[in-house]
């Protein structure tokens, strides 16, 4: 679709875009001439070309026209210069050579590091989750010891819970629970009561089981992208998560683009350029620009691609940043003006590390942008995988995955059986 750029002749510091080849589709490269795939041109295609005649990313003017820009604060990069911003070029990173296979992740230009033999997911989260469980395990021997099930255990079991992030609300049902079934069961064993914490954690937790349901394949011609922005705190994960979610679709038989919406740190781009070169995506990006008009751009990008997915970064921010806030929620409905149901799926990224600071960050990102999703990252980092019991118990997103590792296959769909198995189990 981008082929109509080869008619003019790119100045010098701008990137040619008539080098962009078509992505992947359905497991099938099509390495035919741009052209030949270009429709006749729109109106809106033809503005986009004349933006993009005059240096103008076409985004960037759709972003101007967002009636409350004015309220917005300075952009976030250090060039505050609107003009000089306007003349960012946009970049289009797109894998010399991709694979024929989505699947293939590994590209000549950036070989792999050679991985230790795979890890079956199950092995991964066991792993992954092996401080918690010695945590656990170590804290729970007293309690599971033997002995007698009575008030003094049931103390101990508290003290467990608390120090493993549960929070008071998750700490109080989960031991009203055990009690309910130690009684109905009958039990009078202590090392019988492992089983009745499992049971009770399960059913706290199931309920953020909701995996993310992808819509069909489509007939490319018929296909709008399928958009996942990303948000949350600084240094949560988010830029990796989008690498691993990459990949991960992409097993699924899904085209993917990203979009370097973290316009602000400054190797955030590059890492995000890594990835996709690790995976054979696009990336779409500007230097220094307007995080809003970058989606935007990618979003537009995928349409004429007929992309499945679109993940976009964005910047890390304190809930308590509100100007920063309110830059996000831009960035929001900007992806609105090119696709109306777009963000069709909206996830905060959540440092499994940061205790009860989680529910904090889940409610304030909630209220300013309607999150439909979590990715807690970083649970191999934590003694404390107590947290999911937390939000279960005080602010239920439901947590779409969980990062047990920074390597590519370290993210997978929540499961909370295999989670409180991975948590409960006697460690190794
Ligand atoms: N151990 C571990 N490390 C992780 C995981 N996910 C991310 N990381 C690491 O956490 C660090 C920060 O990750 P990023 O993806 O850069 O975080 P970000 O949210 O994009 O950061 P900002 O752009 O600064 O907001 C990196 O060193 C990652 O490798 C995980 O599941 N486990």
């Amino acid at each position: 679709m981008f082929g109509f750029f080869k008619k003019k002749k790119p100045a010098a510091d701008e990137v040619d875009l008539s080098k962009i080849k078509p992505q992947p589709y359905d497991n099938e490269y099509r390495d035919d001439e741009p052209e030949e795939v270009v429709a006749p041109l729109t109106d809106k295609q033809k503005a986009y070309i004349d933006a993009h005649q005059s240096g103008n990313p076409i985004s960037q003017l759709v972003a101007d026209t967002i009636d409350d820009d004015a309220e917005l604060p300075p952009p976030l990069s250090d060039n505050t210069d609107n003009d000089t911003q306007k003349k960012k070029p946009l970049e289009v990173n797109t894998p010399a050579q991709p694979a024929a296979a989505p699947v293939a992740v590994n590209s000549p230009a950036t070989p792999e590091p050679a991985e230790p033999a795979k890890q079956g997911w199950a092995a991964r989260l066991k792993q992954g989750l092996s401080k918690s469980r010695n945590h656990m395990s170590k804290s729970l021997a007293g309690v599971f010891g033997g002995g007698k099930i009575d008030e003094d255990l049931y103390e101990e079991l508290e003290t467990v819970l608390l120090t493993s992030d549960m929070g008071i609300e998750a700490t109080e049902h989960l031991l009203a629970d055990v009690r309910r079934r130690v009684s109905l069961r009958g039990l009078s064993n202590a090392d019988e009561l492992r089983g009745a914490l499992k049971d009770s954690l399960y059913e706290l937790l199931k309920p953020l089981e909701k995996p993310l349901t992808l819509p069909e394949n489509h007939a490319p011609e018929n296909k709008t992208p399928f958009v996942i922005m990303m948000a949350g705190v600084n240094g949560a994960g988010k830029t990796t998560s989008i690498g691993k979610l990459a990949k991960y679709f992409q097993t699924q038989g899904k085209s993917v683009l990203l979009a370097a919406g973290d316009t602000f740190r400054a190797a955030a781009r590059e890492q995000l350029q890594q990835w996709g070169e690790r995976n054979h995506v696009t990336v779409i990006s500007q230097a220094s620009g307007d995080s809003a008009a970058v989606c935007f751009d990618a979003v537009e990008a995928a349409k004429a691609r007929g992309i499945d997915i679109v993940l976009a970064d964005t910047a890390g921010r304190l809930p308590t940043q509100l100007h920063l806030m309110e830059e996000i929620k831009k960035v929001k409905r900007v992806l609105q003006k090119s696709l109306p149901a777009a963000p069709h799926e909206i996830i905060l990224v959540l440092d499994a590390n940061i205790g009860q600071n989680a529910i904090n960050q889940v409610a304030a990102f909630d209220d300013a942008l309607g999150l439909t999703g979590l990715i807690v990252s970083k649970l191999d980092g934590t003694a404390k995988g107590g947290i999911l019991a937390a939000l279960a118990s005080t602010h239920p997103v439901p947590v779409r995955y969980i990062g047990v590792g920074e390597g590519i296959d370290d993210l997978r769909p929540f499961d909370a059986r295999a989670f409180v198995d991975a948590l409960l189990d006697e460690a190794a």
